[in-house]
Order: C-alpha cells, then structure tokens, then sequence
C-alpha cells in the first residue's frame, strides 16, 4: 500500500528578522512513521517543528497536519497531536498523578493517571514529583503527557539528550511501542546511531535547506556506493557495547 502523508511541508519559509532561518524546505512525513529531522545546532530544526505545531508563525509556505491547513485549523491541529513541553512546564508541587489528572483536565479526556503511567512504565512513581524523578523518567513522563489527548501525531525533541546508554535504549523501545501502536513520531536528535536504530526515514537539515532525504539503510549504501570508506578500520563493537556489557541492560532509574 501507498505511504499516505500525514504532514506536508511545502516551501516554508521562516525569517528572523533580516536572517532567514528556514529557507524554502518542502518535505513529507508518512502516516505511522518514526521520521527524524537531523541537522547541525541552528539548522533549522526546532523552527520547522514549532511551525507545524502551531506554536509558531512561518513567514511564508504551506503546512498541512492531517489534512488540515496551520493557517485554518491550528485548534483542531493542536487536538491531534501530542508536543513534549520542556520541564519549566510542570507545576513543581504537583506530584505525577496530580500533573496527569490536571492535563485531562485541561483536554477533557476522561483517563486514569495509571493508565497514562503504566505506558510509560513510572507507576511506581505515581506520588512522587517531577522534579524528584531522574533524567531518563523525567523524559518517560513527559512523552505520557503527549499521549493522553491520543494524538495521531507526537513531536519529541531531542527525547534523550543527557541520558545513559540504558535509559537511551529503553526510550527506543517506548518510542518504537508508540509508533507500533499507530501513533506517527516525529523526533529531532544529534545523536546519528540513535536516527540509525530508530528512525524509519530521515532528512538532514542544514543552514535552513534540507540536503538529503532518505531511510537511514539507503543513506548509507548510496555513501558506500560512491566509494565512501572509513579512514579507521571499523571494529565489530564500541564502547557503548562494552558499557551496556559491562552494565546491563536493565533501566538503573526504576
Ligand atoms: N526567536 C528567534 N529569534 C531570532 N533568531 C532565532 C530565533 N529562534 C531561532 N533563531 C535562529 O534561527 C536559527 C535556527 O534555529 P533553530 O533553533 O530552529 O535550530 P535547530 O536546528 O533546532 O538547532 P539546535 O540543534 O541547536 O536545537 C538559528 O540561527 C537561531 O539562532
């Protein structure tokens, strides 16, 4: 079957200023996708995903999320996706369960905060507060909170910069689950093995252009095509290998 678009990015355009950031990209994201903008700091890529949340204006361009129109729909957009808030959004006094029953709150979505947290494995936490949780539950729970309104679609940022290689690898896991169960994953990262293991298809982004569109598989066969080889003989494991030999697999953080 056809790979269905479900956003459609054509000619954005986003000026700061007299400095255009964004500069005329065009892009499809597939229904049911982990897709990932990859790309230098100050690529473009958080502009390019705030302008499809809403939360931005473009400057010039179409953006369609669903069939729906940023410039006609942004409410009935923002019902159907999901959008990781940075911490400093989390009332500091409230402990998880209390934080899940404010965000149904505030959706009108009828949902237990256990059935929010099972999801993301931080039952156990269910008393405590945001701010008490680690690096890698803190990221856990605030992919639950882009959950509860059932998007079709969840934007994550950078889901796992500062966490260690077993937190990284069980936030896969949970994202690979998500995208499983319908739910189309759109995710930036500076982390390539990271794109590699989890995205489906990936654009590079650079200087505001997007210079390469692909799957991650095709990317590197095409380079190794055009007679591309490694300067150093690539061994059959790292270092993170040894770590997670070394340490387990198992999540440290509960
Ligand atoms: N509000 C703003 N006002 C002016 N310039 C901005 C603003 N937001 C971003 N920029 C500039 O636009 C460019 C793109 O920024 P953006 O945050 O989209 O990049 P990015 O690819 O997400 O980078 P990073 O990987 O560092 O998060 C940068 O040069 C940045 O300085």
């Amino acid at each position: 079957m056809a790979k269905q678009p479900i956003i459609t990015v054509k000619n954005l355009v986003k000026n700061y200023g007299d400095f255009e950031a964004v500069k005329g990209i065009s892009f499809e994201v597939y229904d049911g996708e982990i897709f990932g903008l990859l790309g230098p700091n100050g690529a473009g890529k958080t502009t390019t995903l705030e302008i499809i949340e809403t939360l931005r204006e473009k400057s010039a361009g179409e953006v369609t999320v669903d069939g729906l129109s940023i410039d006609h729909d942004a409410d009935k957009i923002k019902q159907r996706i999901g959008v990781q808030l940075q911490s400093a959004g989390y009332y500091p006094n409230l402990n998880l369960s209390e934080l899940i029953a404010l965000f149904c709150g505030l959706y009108g979505i009828d949902k237990t905060a256990n059935e929010m947290l099972e999801k993301v494995a931080l039952v156990d936490k269910a008393k405590s507060k945001y701010k008490e949780l680690s690096g890698g539950q803190k990221q856990r729970f605030s992919i639950a909170t882009t959950l509860i309104n059932n998007p079709k679609i969840i934007f994550l940022d950078e889901p796992t910069t500062g966490l260690d290689p077993q937190a990284r690898r069980n936030l896969w896991d949970l994202i690979r689950e998500i995208r499983d169960s319908g739910t189309t994953v759109v995710i930036t990262t500076h982390y390539m093995d990271e794109a590699e293991e989890l995205c489906d298809r990936v654009a590079f982004v650079d200087g505001g252009r997007i210079v390469g569109i692909d799957t991650p598989n095709h990317f590197i066969d095409k380079l190794i095509e055009s007679g591309f080889e490694r300067k150093k003989q690539v061994k059959l494991a790292n270092l993170e290998d040894v770590f997670i030999d070394l340490t387990g697999k198992e999540w440290r953080e509960g």
